[in-house]
């Protein structure tokens, strides 16, 4: 392959909406922007990675499709609307960085997961059995079956996190926003996450990761984007993309014939036996 890493590796669909658009957009708090003039468009159904060192703007970039930073400048849109105005909100679900699930009121884990699938059924109503059996099902995706009924409180760091995916999994989003989604997650349980968004991938929906540990999630995560500075600084394959976890903003589209072939180029075996990445005509 030849030229820009970001020129042909990902063209876009003129008759599909993008699942994310981003077009000169700047991004920050207040006033002050903290990324700026990024071009991004993802179509649906591809599973990115965002990388980037400490501070470089990766949350800010996932926060701004969420309407939670400020659009300051260019055009931001998710799933063909401009951030804000999508009328379901359900189809995009988000793991925060950071867990906030021990609030005041002690909810056990199938009520936090269910406030997910709220998202998705409105508040009106009570929940039908699919309801319920999708909440079910997205906490026994994640392993965490033999805990539903006990107090979010009592789980450890990495199981509330996990509850945090459950609940973004519990509306089926179209498009999943998950940011550090493995982190202190042991390596078994980031397996279990690795087979579960192979799977929602597979289905269909559109994966953006922010992450410093793309590794466990290599066979999952297909393209990747390395955010420097609040800019964008790399976009191509994520097996190009060189052992980017910490340092990755150092990297420039020019070195990725150089890192061909190392740190996430190694498939996991839990990836080997579906074709996840084989759908729309990917590779
Ligand atoms: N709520 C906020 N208000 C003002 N500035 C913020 C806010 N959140 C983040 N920033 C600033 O934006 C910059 C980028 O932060 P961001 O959290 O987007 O980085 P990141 O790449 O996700 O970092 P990390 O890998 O450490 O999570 C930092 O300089 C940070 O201080």
């Amino acid at each position: 392959m030849t030229g820009h890493p970001l020129a042909e590796q990902h063209p876009t669909e003129p008759d599909r909406a993008p699942a994310i658009g981003l077009r000169g957009a700047s991004i920050g708090y207040g006033d002050v922007p903290v990324v700026q003039d990024v071009d991004l468009s993802v179509r649906p159904g591809e599973a990115v990675a965002v990388l980037g060192s400490n501070g470089s703007g990766k949350t800010t970039l996932a926060r701004g499709l969420l309407g939670l930073a400020s659009v300051l400048g260019g055009d931001v849109t998710v799933l063909g609307a401009p951030v804000g105005r999508l009328r379901e909100r359900g189809r995009v679900g988000y793991v925060p960085q950071r867990h906030t699930v021990t609030g005041a009121v002690p909810a056990t884990v199938r009520e936090v997961v269910g406030v997910g699938r709220l998202a998705r059924r409105g508040l009106l109503g009570r929940p039908t059995a699919a309801d319920r059996a999708a909440v079910a099902e997205a906490i026994a995706a994640v392993g965490l079956g033999d805990r539903e009924r006990d107090p979010v409180a009592s789980l450890s760091g990495g199981q509330q996190r996990r509850v945090l995916v459950a609940r973004a999994l519990a509306a089926e989003p179209e498009l999943l926003i998950m940011d550090e989604p493995t982190a202190g997650v042991d390596a078994a349980n980031q397996e279990t996450l690795a087979r579960v968004l192979a799977e929602v991938s597979a289905a269909g929906t559109t994966l953006l990761v922010v992450t410093h540990e793309a590794g466990p999630l290599a066979g999952v995560l297909t393209r990747a984007v390395v955010v420097d500075h609040g800019r964008i600084r790399y976009d191509g394959p994520l097996a190009e993309a060189g052992p980017l976890a910490g340092d990755a903003g150092h990297h420039h589209p020019g070195d990725a014939e150089d890192r061909r072939g190392t740190a996430y180029r190694q498939h996991q075996p839990w990836t080997s036996s579906r074709p996840v990445h084989a759908r729309d005509g990917e590779q």
